[in-house]
This record gives C-alpha cells, sequence and structure tokens, in this order.
C-alpha cells in the first residue's frame, strides 16, 4: 500500500538554523541538554560548563542531530528562574559547544531577552515551550534569523497540570499551532524556520497525550515539521505501569520510533543511543507516513 506524500507538506527538507542546516530527510534527534538543578529527569547532573559540554559531545557522538540546551525547568510545578540567572546557565555553554561542535544548537527559553543573547551565542533553533506568547517573545525570535519550535501548552508549569481540559485537544492543539506559524509567518519567518510541536505532558492527561500522540496525522497535515518529545516523561511511567523515570528508556525509545513512524521529523529525547537504534529499525522496517515510500 502506498502512503500518499502529505499535500499540504511543503518540500521542506532543510531546517534553516541560522547557517547551520538540518536535514530533514529522515527523522533528526534533537539531544536534551538541561543546564539546571531540577529539571524532572537529569537535573543538576550537568550544572557545569564542562560536563554540560561533554555530556553534548557524547551525545552527538551517540547520533543526536541538534542538541537543545536549557537553563530553566519545565517540569509541572517548576517555579520560573530570573533572566539572569537562566542567562548565567546557558550562555557559557552555548559558547563553548558553539566552538566544540558542528551540529545546530537550540536554545529552549520562553524569554525573549533569552532568546537574543542565545542566538548571539550561536543558537540556531529558538525552542518555546510557551509558544511564543510571552511579552517580545514573538518579535524577539522572528528578528533572530534562527529556526522556531513553537510547542502548544496549556497554562504555566506551575499549575499546568492540575486539571488540564479540552473539548477536542487534537483539534484545540492544531488550531492554536496552526495559529502561531501562521502569524510568524505574517511577520515574513519563511517555512524553513517553523518546527511545530504539540507539548505532550504540557497540561495534558494522559488521555490527552495518548489522543494527541495518534493525532500526529492531523498536526502533520498543517505542512510543517513536528517535533515531538515525550523523552522519560510521566506519561510513559504511566504506561509502564507506574515505572519510575530511570525505568522509561525502552519506552522513550520505542515512542521515538512511533512518532517518526507518524510522520515527526525531530524528537527531543535524553537517551541518544537508544533512541538512535530505534529509529534506525523503524526507517528500515516501518512505515513512513510522512514520506513517500520509493
Ligand atoms: N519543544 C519541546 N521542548 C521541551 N522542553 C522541555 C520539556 C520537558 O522535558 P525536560 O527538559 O527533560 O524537563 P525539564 O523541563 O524539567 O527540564 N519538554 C519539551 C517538549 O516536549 N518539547
Amino acid at each position: 500500500m502506498r502512503f500518499h506524500y502529505h499535500r499540504a507538506m511543503p518540500d521542506l527538507l532543510t531546517l534553516d538554523c541560522a547557517g547551520r542546516p538540518l536535514c530533514l530527510d529522515r527523522p533528526r534527534i534533537m539531544g536534551v541538554l538541561n543546564v539546571t538543578p531540577d529539571s524532572f529527569s537529569d537535573g543538576g547532573r550537568f550544572h557545569e560548563p564542562e560536563t554540560a559540554v561533554a555530556h553534548a559531545r557524547a551525545m552527538v557522538d551517540a547520533g543526536a542531530d541538534i542538541i537543545d540546551v536549557g537553563g530553566e525547568s519545565t517540569r509541572p510545578g517548576s517555579e520560573p528562574v530570573s533572566v539572569e540567572e537562566e542567562l548565567r546557565r546557558v550562555i557559557p555553554v552555548l559558547t563553548a559547544l558553539r566552538a566544540e561542535l558542528a551540529v545546530p544548537l537550540s536554545i529552549d527559553t520562553s524569554k525573549p531577552e533569552v532568546m537574543r543573547s542565545a542566538v548571539a551565542a550561536g543558537a540556531g533553533l529558538i525552542n518555546d515551550v510557551n509558544g511564543l506568547r510571552a511579552p517580545g517573545a514573538l518579535p524577539a525570535a522572528a528578528e533572530s534569523g534562527a529556526a522556531i519550535c513553537v510547542m502548544h501548552m496549556q497554562g504555566t508549569p506551575r499549575s499546568m497540570q492540575r486539571e488540564p481540559r479540552y473539548h477536542d485537544v487534537v483539534g484545540e492543539v492544531r488550531a492554536f499551532l496552526a495559529e502561531r506559524a501562521s502569524t510568524l509567518r505574517g511577520t515574513g519567518v519563511p517555512a524553513s524556520r517553523i518546527v511545530l510541536d504539540p507539548g505532550f505532558g504540557f497540561g495534558k492527561t494522559l488521555e490527552h497525550n495518548v489522543a494527541l500522540f495518534r493525532g500526529l496525522p492531523e498536526l502533520m497535515s498543517l505542512g510543517y515539521p513536528v517535533l515531538v518529545g515525550v523523552s522519560r516523561k510521566s506519561m510513559l511511567g504511566a504506561i509502564l505501569g507506574g515505572r519510575p523515570v530511570g525505568g522509561r528508556i525502552m519506552g522513550s525509545a520505542v515512542a521515538a520510533a512511533l512518532a517518526a513512524g507518524y510522520g515527526a521529523q525531530i524528537v527531543r529525547v535524553h537517551d541518544v543511543a537508544a533512541t538512535a537504534d530505534a529509529l534506525a529499525v523503524q526507517v528500515a522496517l516501518g512505515r513512513t507516513m510522512g514520506r513517500p515510500t520509493t
């Protein structure tokens, strides 16, 4: 059975990361580098620039195509970090990574000041879990020249998991992402700089996350690359019968392969080697709904 190429999908095979292109001819791996003391699964492990750079290099060696540097935890119930503190955490790491690594770098932030400084320090993609909703975030991202990953979140990290509610989670998330993409395009940002992300675990119950995952083809039909981040998240813990964070590597790798099978172009993960294996098998044996089969 031939899978028809998404007509809505532009012939977009390269994400423009401000001079470091990310080719989307196959599923790509975004390696997570949390430079925080309190991230939900690896907080504090890479707090120092030296250890952060060493971990980033190891992720690239294991198959990461882009490194996502984050200075503020967005786990449920997390407290915001000041601009100054976030800059203190991420800028030295971005500066060192820019000099050491050839892959594109991403900054995981919602603050326009951090976006601007991070791009100046070498970030080629702005990853905003807040969907550019902070004052000044949209122009900062648009003017940066970097690629932009816009993610859906209901509420804020502090409150989002209290009582997530949707009438039609896939339809509502799709509409939000469509509006964000259209608004960015209206500022002159080309499609080649836009990535969309449904935001698994950000103001969603397990049922919402499952519906969104199975609804990925509807997000793909918007015609932009889709990024999926479920690595080590509590939705997998629930699916695995309450499995703690440290026991979710296999589940995360399987989910990454399934996301790629639905056509997601980028997966954001902590465990790069396991994910690289899972994606290699998926590409070799699986269906790729977002791309022609021959
Ligand atoms: N685009 C995108 N960015 C994200 N950033 C952080 C997290 C949360 O995971 P992690 O960074 O491991 O935890 P923390 O926020 O506690 O640092 N998830 C996503 C995601 O799903 N998509």
